[in-house]
């Protein structure tokens, strides 16, 4: 385990992607049905690096997109929200961008994602090798990262190099069945990832799929806390949190809201949870930001633009009457 203080550096080293979502408009509109989409940057570590930046922190990705109109599209994105993408690479050949196309309903809520010959698979161990990890204060990875090569291998040389430079390493475990060529695979690689990571985030069906069954999720984040994390948080949507360290566990209720969509909640948890931890916030009330965040971002359209500024943060939880009881 590695000292998780220089988080508080606020400076951190995304390994992912980043991808264009399609919002059918107006909200509430099913896709099949759909005239209109509003278009905005998505892929779960964009979304995570887009939480941080609102939240005041510095974000740079080690991601590659295609070298086309989509993957121009996601760098002229990140450079509006002032996401870092000095370490992103342009591929060509048949490489395509993720493409999600994601409904603003709640009710037989459908999201459409196209991964195929996904351009973020194409991150390489040089692309990795030419990041400078010792200028940052914590890497963060996103699990689908680790689906395919020759990205699990980049994003395992990403881990080796960041430990050398002393960063806490920090994992949303971001399961999307689709990209795995089994859950067999799927769970080996996530456990072998995990157990490398200081702070391990997933929800309730994610942690099932790296133990090897739902009902062995949780045992498997306590026993990651036990053994090699300093800090597990075992999301279970609108059933709160249960969060693992060494020492303690504790439960934590959701901020219940309007929602408009359930998707991006995940990222705003994140990127609100680790932007709480650079500020210096106590282990709970991270998580309880963490979840504000979340809410805040399933009560509006989109992902990456519906991540709330800390000053936004604040101001929902001064209006709120509180999180349910855990
Ligand atoms: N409908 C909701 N209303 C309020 N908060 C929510 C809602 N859904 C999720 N959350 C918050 O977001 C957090 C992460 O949600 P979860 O669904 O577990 O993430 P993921 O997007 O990874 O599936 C939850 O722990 C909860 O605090
Ligand atoms: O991560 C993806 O590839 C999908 C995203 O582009 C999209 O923004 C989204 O749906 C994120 O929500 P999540 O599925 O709850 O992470």
């Amino acid at each position: 385990m590695v000292e998780l203080a220089r988080i508080a550096r606020n400076d951190f080293v995304i390994v992912g992607r980043a991808g264009m979502d399609f919002y059918p408009d107006p909200p509430g509109t099913k896709t099949e049905e759909a005239e209109k989409f509003v278009a905005s940057l998505g892929g779960s570590s964009a979304n995570i690096g887009v939480a941080i930046a609102r939240h005041g922190g510095r974000a740079a990705l080690v991601i590659s997109v295609s070298d086309d109109a989509i993957g121009r599209f996601c760098l002229n994105e990140l450079a509006k929200y002032g996401v870092d993408s000095r370490h992103v690479r342009s591929v060509g050949g048949e490489a395509r961008n993720s493409l999600a196309v994601v409904e603003s309903r709640v009710e037989n809520h459908q999201s459409v994602i196209y991964r195929n010959g996904a351009a973020d698979f194409q991150m390489t161990t040089e692309d990795v090798a030419a990041v400078d990890f010792e200028a940052y204060g914590a890497l963060i990875t996103t699990g689908t990262v680790f689906a395919a090569e020759p990205s699990r291998g980049a994003a395992f040389h990403a881990f080796d190099l960041a430990r050398k430079a002393g960063l806490p390493l920090i994992f949303d475990i971001d399961y999307r069945p689709y990209s795995w060529p089994s859950p067999e695979i799927a769970s080996d690689v996530y456990s072998r990832a995990g157990r490398l990571c200081d702070i391990v985030i997933g929800n309730d069906d994610e942690f099932g799929f790296m133990a090897g069954g739902k009902d062995k999720g949780l045992a498997k984040a306590r026993d990651l806390a036990r053994s090699t994390a300093s800090i597990v948080v075992y999301k279970m949507g609108e059933h709160g949190a249960i969060t693992i360290t060494p020492d303690e566990e504790f439960r934590t209720g959701i901020y219940p809201v309007t929602a408009l969509k359930p998707t991006g909640a995940g990222d705003a948890f994140m990127g609100g949870f680790v932007a709480s931890l650079a500020h210096g916030h106590e282990l709970r009330d991270c998580v309880l930001r963490g979840s504000a965040s979340a809410a805040i971002v399933v009560s509006r359209v989109g992902c990456a633009p519906a991540m709330p500024t800390t000053a936004e943060l604040e101001a929902f939880l001064a209006d709120h009457p509180g999180p349910t009881d855990s």
